[in-house]
């Protein structure tokens, strides 16, 4: 089933003196289940793209569709709702708030859930121990190492149960020990059937995930299917 689908879409910051097309005209199509990585050069639109497909960043033009809504009819039920009911964000400095607990950064995406606080805790303690960190529960981050505070951010990024999960450079600020069992965790939630995209600019990690999509100038250049094939560093 489809879950996204992007129509020449485009991404134009405006000042003064020029137009900047952060993205430039990107035709998409992603299907349920998919683990796929975009890549490209520095500035090539690869956060913007993710930031449109979360629903973080407004196109300026060009169609959205969400599991088949159009972006207005999912503004009619507010966005943030479908954002945080259906997709789960990571990002490459983990984005967890330094004098929360664990748990507490990991209880914060149910606050406006119909739960109740036994429920949220409990939900949070069970993907907090999905990612192997039952015993750091009540710690701060900063008493964590970076591949467990980035394991944090991933409980956080699921405890909402999202259909999607988008990932910025989860490994760009990790040693490649942890940063390949960051991927090894994001490869067993997508056998698990969540949907994962993963922005890097690391080949291995890359060539992991079912397709590989190649961005530059805020153009999709390259599209690589099966990601066995896939070669020649794009970097
Ligand atoms: N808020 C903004 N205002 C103006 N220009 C922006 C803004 N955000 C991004 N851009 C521009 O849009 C283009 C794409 O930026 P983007 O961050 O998506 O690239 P990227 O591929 O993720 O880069 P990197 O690999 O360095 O993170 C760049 O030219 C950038 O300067």
């Amino acid at each position: 089933m489809e879950l996204i689908t992007l129509k020449d879409i485009k991404k134009i910051y405006s000042n003064r003196n020029n137009n900047t097309f952060a993205l430039n005209g990107i035709n998409l199509n992603i299907q349920q289940g998919e683990l796929i990585s975009i890549m490209g050069p520095s500035g090539s639109g690869k956060s913007t793209l993710l930031n449109v497909l979360g629903l973080i960043d407004t196109p300026t033009e060009g169609e959205y569709f969400f599991k088949g809504k159009s972006l207005k009819e999912i503004r009619k039920n507010k966005i943030h709702k479908t954002r945080n009911d259906m997709i789960g964000f990571v990002f490459q400095y983990f984005a967890l708030l330094k004098d929360y607990t664990v748990l507490d950064n990991v209880v914060l995406p149910l606050t406006y859930r119909k739960l109740g606080h036994k429920e949220r805790i409990n939900k949070a303690k069970s993907y907090l121990e999905k990612v192997g960190l039952k015993e750091q529960v009540h710690k701060t981050p900063d008493e964590l190492s970076g591949g467990q505070q980035q394991r944090v951010a991933i409980a956080r990024a699921l405890v909402g149960e999202p259909e999607l999960i988008l990932a910025d450079e989860p490994t760009g600020n990790l040693d490649r020990r942890t940063g390949e069992e960051i991927i090894n965790l994001l490869l067993q939630l997508n056998k698990e059937g969540k949907t994962i995209i993963v922005v890097t600019h690391d080949i291995e990690v890359a060539k992991k995930c079912n397709r590989i999509i190649e961005l530059v100038d805020g153009k999709i250049t390259q599209q690589f299917k099966n990601a066995s094939i896939f070669s020649k560093t794009i970097l």
